[in-house]
């Protein structure tokens, strides 16, 4: 139950970040307006009145920082802002950007207004981000001409550009770059309320023919991620058209989704395997995040990132001092007894709250 080697990481089908299957589909599913967009409502409600009034005052909107784990909609709301405010989007990631001199050449090559988009704002080079300050702050850059005693620099003016930033990782942003956001959203995990509702629409536009209960099965099994929703919507499909007559209800989405082995709270193998090699090898915890990577034969920042923030949201895994601990909650829902004396520590804890 332990052996991690013979399993496929590149294609789980859950992982929340893109794989080469989504990204023709994702481009027709993406939302394009705010009204489209749908949950995330306290950070729609603050960019309507940032956009309504920049768009007021005739002005680019203010930088804007989008953090929170793959697939929850950070480059979807990148392209709403523009589309809402009226200008031209560049889209780039911060290991594209490998000189100050490319940089540079984004920025000198927008128009007043318009949107420098960066993904993975976090792996900037400090030698690039040294030229993103000024440029973000006083619209201007620096640049050096010539060489030994006779150096010296040059200011260029840049159009008044908004840079929005994406990134899963906002805790590896140097301080000075975050501090020039005036905008920091943090995108939450979906409900499958809201998951549902976009299941409905991805439905629509693919003309699958899904009703309520069948969307909200695909969405409980989600994880919070509508990339992953509308994923398992299209391999949901597949067992609709081929065990039944094409319709995707209740009872086939459960029936699909067992088969896939995705357990009814989006739990897959891989999931499961972990918290089991967290009970059986480290009596539950707390083991180091490097220790459990090293078992599972995974990165630590990929562990980081992407197992491990959907079982903190659902209380399967917690973050100690001294490493991860799986919760009771964990124990139960996997058929698992916790040891005793463990449950009365956690029961202790409880108490002192
Ligand atoms: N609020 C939403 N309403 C409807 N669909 C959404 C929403 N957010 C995301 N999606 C869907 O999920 C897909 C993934 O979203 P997106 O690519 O914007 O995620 P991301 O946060 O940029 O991920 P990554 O961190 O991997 O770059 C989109 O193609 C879109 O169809
Ligand atoms: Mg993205």
């Amino acid at each position: 139950m332990n052996d991690f080697s013979e399993m496929d990481f590149e294609n789980r089908v859950m992982a929340p970040e893109a794989l080469g299957e989504d990204s023709e589909s994702e481009l027709n599913l993406r939302p394009q307006s705010l009204d489209e967009y749908i949950g995330q409502e306290k950070a729609k409600e603050h960019l309507r009145v940032y956009i309504e009034a920049a768009k007021g005052r005739g002005e680019a909107l203010d930088h804007v920082l989008l953090y929170g784990p793959p697939g929850l909609g950070k480059t979807t709301l990148s392209g709403i802002i523009a589309r809402e405010m009226g200008v031209e989007i560049r889209v780039t990631s911060g290991p594209a950007i490998e000189k100050p001199g490319d940089l540079a050449a984004l920025l000198t090559n927008l128009n007043a207004g318009d949107i420098l988009f960066v993904d993975e704002i976090h792996r900037l080079s400090r030698a690039v981000e040294e030229v993103l300050y000024p440029a973000m702050e006083d619209y201007a850059l620096d640049i050096m001409i010539g060489k030994g005693p006779s150096a010296r620099s040059i200011r260029i003016d840049l159009p008044k550009f908004t840079l929005i930033g994406a990134t899963t990782r906002a805790g590896q942003l140097s301080a000075p770059l975050r501090d020039r956001f005036g905008v920091v959203m943090r995108l939450e995990m979906y409900t499958p309320q809201e998951l549902g509702t976009i299941v409905r629409r991805s439905a629509g536009i693919l003309s699958i023919d899904c009703d309520e209960g069948g969307a909200l099965e695909i969405a409980c099994r989600s994880r919070g991620t509508p990339r992953i929703a509308n994923r398992l919507l299209k391999r949901v499909r597949d067992f609709a058209q081929v065990l039944g007559d094409g319709r995707i209800t209740n009872d086939l989405a459960k029936l699909a989704l067992n088969k896939l082995e995705i357990d009814p709270l989006g739990l897959d193998d891989v999931d499961r395997r972990m918290l089991a090699l967290i009970i059986t090898n480290y009596a539950g915890g707390p083991v180091g995040l490097e220790t459990l990577a090293a078992a599972i034969g995974e990165e630590s920042v990929t562990l980081e990132d992407v197992y491990e923030p959907y079982l903190m949201q659902i209380g399967f895994l917690a973050r100690t001092p001294r490493g991860r601990c799986v919760t009771p909650k964990a124990y139960d829902h996997l058929g698992l007894r916790m040891p005793s004396a463990a449950r009365e520590d956690e029961l202790q804890q409880k108490l002192e709250l």
